[in-house]
């Protein structure tokens, strides 16, 4: 297994490059499967996640042709509707198979995704939203196994916002018959960019970016050609690390609306964050001011950046309260944290970071994707070196992450499993 080892102490000077979104590239590739027309996606991120997706995809028959950032996928050839288990384990956005299999093909066998590392995560209301439209679906042997002939359009109030189910149900009703109406949508930029996708495939939605999204279902959907949205996630990590550890960094091909409660954040802790149509620069220096948050949906804070935000609030003047309302279990970055000499105690959904003027360098272990970003960010400021174990979570959502580091002066670098150094 890869580790990264950080020098911190070094300020962050230059231009970042962010990527394609995880999050949006994962909903958008699925959609190939609703098609016997070819997708042309450009932005598409490299990504552990995406590698996965592709292999998921290909097994079922979809043909992936790859350019650098530029895929082409085919899916007219798709003869096995199934996601077994070994690939959805790795990676719980697989469940957005499900959606598309049933509506094209009429059926689809689905591994179950189980809990993860942040909280149990059910797909409950996938499989409502599904059933809602006409689905027959039972659980056998820990699979998902849907029926429809035709899925058909339905009223669907989700008893929560769920951005993959909202993702699986618009996806679905694009190709039921009849109008659908997704109540409580999300609203997260992600959805907004499939929804983009999918009326360039010739769907028939209404109340994009709302959370009442109108489908008027068709019978065939074409293929298009689409561009991924630059990521926020990745892009507000880069900015809580030039924030945590020092500097003055522009990032490039970045969409900053997508990004406004983060940068209030930032500047509430005294970092200075400035923008334009496809950039943000972010500077800071002399000491952080503390800052509480509450996670919530889009435009809220968002959970993917509790982690990064935090590691930031360790070393500010000042206590910082966060409040984390989404996942039950994401605080699993505050013990390692607290290894780099953190001053963090958990009360349920509540932390309470009590600011550091240092951390130090250790080892800490990843647990999840974003709780290694946080370990990134920390081990930018920790004096000494700090060693970053299973930094494969980290890999599943950041394209070169070490790479991008270094092009702003950071001292980081991977050590292979076989002990050589990149
Ligand atoms: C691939 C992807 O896009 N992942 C993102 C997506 O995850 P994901 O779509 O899995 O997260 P959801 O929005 O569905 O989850 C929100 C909450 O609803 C609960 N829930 C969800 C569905 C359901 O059927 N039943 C249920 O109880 C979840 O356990 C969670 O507590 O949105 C999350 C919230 O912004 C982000 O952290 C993830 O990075
Ligand atoms: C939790 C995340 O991803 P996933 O939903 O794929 O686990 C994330 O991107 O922070």
């Amino acid at each position: 297994m890869d580790k990264l080892c950080i020098v911190g102490g070094r300020r962050l000077e230059g231009e970042i490059v962010v990527s394609g979104a995880k999050n949006a590239a994962l909903p958008i590739l699925c959609a190939s499967l609703l098609s016997a027309e070819p997708l042309r996606l450009s932005n598409v991120p490299d990504l552990r996640d995406v590698g996965t997706m592709l292999c998921l995809l290909e097994q079922m028959g979809v043909t992936v042709t790859r350019d650098g950032n530029v895929l082409v996928l085919d899916g007219s050839r798709v003869d096995n509707p199934v996601a077994p288990y070994e690939l959805v384990k790795t990676m719980r956005a697989s469940i957005l198979v499900l959606g598309p299999l049933l509506a094209r093909f009429g059926h689809a066998r689905v591994s179950l995704p189980g809990g993860c590392a942040i909280g149990a995560r059910p797909v409950d209301q996938h499989i409502k939203g599904l059933q809602a439209m006409g689905a027959e679906i039972s659980i056998e042997h820990g699979y998902i196994e849907a029926r429809a002939p035709r899925l058909k359009g339905a009223l669907v109030v989700t008893d929560m916002i769920t951005v993959t189910g909202t993702e699986n149900l618009l996806m679905a009703a694009a190709l039921a018959d009849g109008e659908t109406v997704l109540e409580n949508a999300a609203r997260e930029p992600e959805v907004t960019d499939l929804a983009q996708l999918l009326v360039a495939m010739g769907a028939r939605i209404d109340g994009i970016g709302t959370d009442r999204l109108v489908v008027h279902g068709v019978e065939r959907l074409n293929g298009a050609e689409h561009s991924v949205i630059p990521d926020r996630i990745e892009a507000g990590t880069f900015l809580c690390a030039v924030g945590a550890a020092g500097g003055d960094v522009t990032l490039r091909r970045v969409l900053p609306g997508h990004l406004d409660a983060v940068v209030e954040k930032l500047r509430e802790a005294g970092v200075t964050v400035e923008s334009g149509e496809d950039w943000m620069r972010v500077a800071m220096s002399g000491r952080l001011k503390a800052a509480s948050l509450r996670t919530s949906e889009f435009p809220a804070f968002p959970t993917d950046m509790q982690a990064q935000f935090m590691a930031l609030a360790c070393v500010a003047e000042g206590a910082s309260q966060v409040v984390e309302t989404i996942f039950e279990n994401r605080f699993m970055h505050v013990q390692e944290l607290n290894r780099l000499g953190a001053n963090i105690s958990v009360d349920g959904n509540t932390a309470l970071v009590t600011g550091v003027e240092r951390l130090s360098g250790a080892t800490v272990m990843a647990t999840d994707l974003r709780a290694s970003a946080s370990l990134v960010v920390a081990g930018l400021v920790a004096d000494g070196e700090t060693f970053i174990d299973r930094i494969y979570h980290l890999d599943r959502g950041y394209d070169r992450i070490e790479d991008k580091l270094r092009g702003v002066g950071a001292n980081v670098r991977r050590i292979s499993e076989a002990g050589e150094e990149a």
